[in-house]
């Protein structure tokens, strides 16, 4: 990606986030480079990085992936005082193995904060510097409902200490499902029963940038030495170091000499170790030699519980801001792709609110969120209403489509008919010619057909009602 493409795509972000936004967030950000699926922001403080990740990170991401189809993720770096960013880079140009940076990764966070300054670390401490530990995340303050009850009960029983059962412990799953906060929720606990307890807590990325650092320095014997040495290690998105062969060989090595002191392994991935694109079947397999979980993506119930614990923690801070009956439910039900964006969603909505000194009512939410929402709006397609209408009523595809006009087909047709005018953005002859080509008279007495039953029929009230949760979620 050049850096005309990435001027141009701020162009874009400008005219979604506003001039305001724009000047304090998005114009000082430079893009350091694109590979593996993550394009990397440089940004010139951590806390930027992080709020620009939180408020407005789907949105480049939305933004990049028109450009860059196979950007996945973003991440921020910090740009060190006196530095600026390395030009943007291609995509298809390799890593090269020792090249220098100039930037910090964004865990060094820390060091920066305290002062110190990396060049004044020990080798133990650069080498094994764990990344820090984000004190919000924590077993209190995760949400538990269907889709991650394994995962997190998985968790707590590694957390617990005691005989090492499972290992390693594999956490896997879709971008903001909560694998980060597990694995921070595990180190808390652990160092809270033994604070003599060495957990190292970093990213598969941070690990492979220590071990090129090790390499180039000629401190191989001790970067082994030093991570055989740890109790506990724990390695967010494996997947980074699928292909990199050095580092992968290394991880292996260092993975096999811990399992076989019965050290606890604690990992997450985008996908399950199998499914990891580039990685050597023997690391794959140990990889899931322990227990593999995963998180599956949130249901509505489980965002709902996410929100009102976020809300009451705002309100523990800020009692004077009111929510409104009815917003949480709203953003439950149109903020459907990750917790990240929720969480961002309604941290801007806190922070406005206390601005203006507004209860944060459905129209407030809408205004202050447009982007959002609509960014995250999921589009459905007829297809999937018809499908999903067919399963509801137990009829073939076929005869919802097709021309027989028994009730028993033609009433779950019209409630397709009716879903598909009130959830998607397709005309009326459009839905018709989908429906095996009938005129949009017919959707049309279709549509208001149900609207009418839907006063008079508690039955199809619900059967709507259930089915425009089941496609919306
Ligand atoms: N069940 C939950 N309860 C409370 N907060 C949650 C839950 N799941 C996710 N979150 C919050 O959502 C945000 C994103 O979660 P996290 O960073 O752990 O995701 P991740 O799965 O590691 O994502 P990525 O794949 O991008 O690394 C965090 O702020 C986290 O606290």
């Amino acid at each position: 990606m050049t850096n005309e493409m990435w001027g141009e795509l701020k162009k874009n972000l400008r005219k979604s986030v506003g001039e305001h936004n724009y000047t304090h967030w998005i114009a000082p950000l430079e893009l350091a480079s694109v590979q593996n699926g993550v394009a990397t922001l440089a940004a010139p403080s951590a806390y930027m990085g992080t709020y620009v990740q939180r408020n407005f990170g789907d949105l480049i991401l939305g933004e990049l992936s028109q450009v860059e189809d196979n950007v996945r993720r973003i991440e921020f770096n910090v740009i060190r005082p006196g530095l600026r960013p390395a030009p943007a880079v291609n995509t298809n140009q390799a890593m090269p193995a020792a090249a220098p940076t100039e930037y910090e990764p964004a865990a060094p966070v820390a060091a920066e904060s305290t002062g110190v300054s990396a060049e004044n670390l020990s080798m133990q401490e650069r080498m094994l510097r764990p990344a820090p530990l984000d004190p919000s995340y924590t077993f209190d303050s995760f949400v538990v409902g269907k889709p991650n009850e394994l995962a997190h009960a998985a968790a707590r029983r590694v957390a617990s200490g005691g005989e090492v059962e499972f290992n390693p412990l594999f956490l896997y799953g879709g971008v903001g499902l909560g694998k980060t906060h597990l694995m921070h929720a595990i180190a808390w606990e652990m160092k809270a029963q033994d604070p003599n307890l060495n957990v190292v807590y970093l990213s598969a990325e941070q690990f492979m940038y220590r071990f090129v650092q090790a390499l180039r320095e000629k401190k191989m014997m001790d970067f082994k030495a030093l991570f055989r040495n740890v109790d506990v290690l724990m390695v967010d998105d494996v997947q980074f170091i699928a292909g990199k062969d050095s580092t992968q060989e290394e991880f292996f090595h260092t993975f096999n000499a811990l399992v076989e002191h019965n050290k606890q392994i604690i990992l997450s991935g985008d996908c399950a170790p199998n499914e990891i694109k580039q990685l050597p079947a023997r690391l794959s397999s140990r990889l899931s030699s322990g227990l593999v979980v995963d998180l599956h993506p949130t249901d509505y119930e489980l965002r709902l519980g996410i929100l009102q614990s976020k809300v009451d923690a705002f309100q523990l801070k800020h009692p004077e801001i009111v929510v409104a009956d009815g917003v949480m439910e709203f953003l439950a039900h149109r903020i459907s792709t990750n917790v990240r964006v929720l969480e961002g969603a309604l941290t801007r909505l806190f922070a406005f609110a206390s601005l203006v000194g507004r209860e944060i009512t459905l129209e407030l939410t809408q205004d202050c969120l447009s982007d959002v929402l609509r960014s995250s709006e999921r589009k459905l397609t007829i297809e999937e209403i018809q499908r999903q209408v067919a399963e509801h009523y137990n009829i073939r595809l076929s005869d919802m489509i097709g021309p027989k006009r028994l009730r028993s087909f033609a009433r779950p047709r019209q409630v397709a008919m009716y879903l598909c005018k009130k959830l998607t953005r397709r005309s009326l002859p459009e839905i018709g010619r989908r429906f095996g080509g009938r005129d949009h008279t017919t959707v049309m007495h279709g549509v208001k057909k149900i609207e009418e039953l839907r006063q008079q029929d508690a039955q199809i009230a619900d059967d709507l009602e259930m089915l425009r949760r089941a496609l919306e979620e």
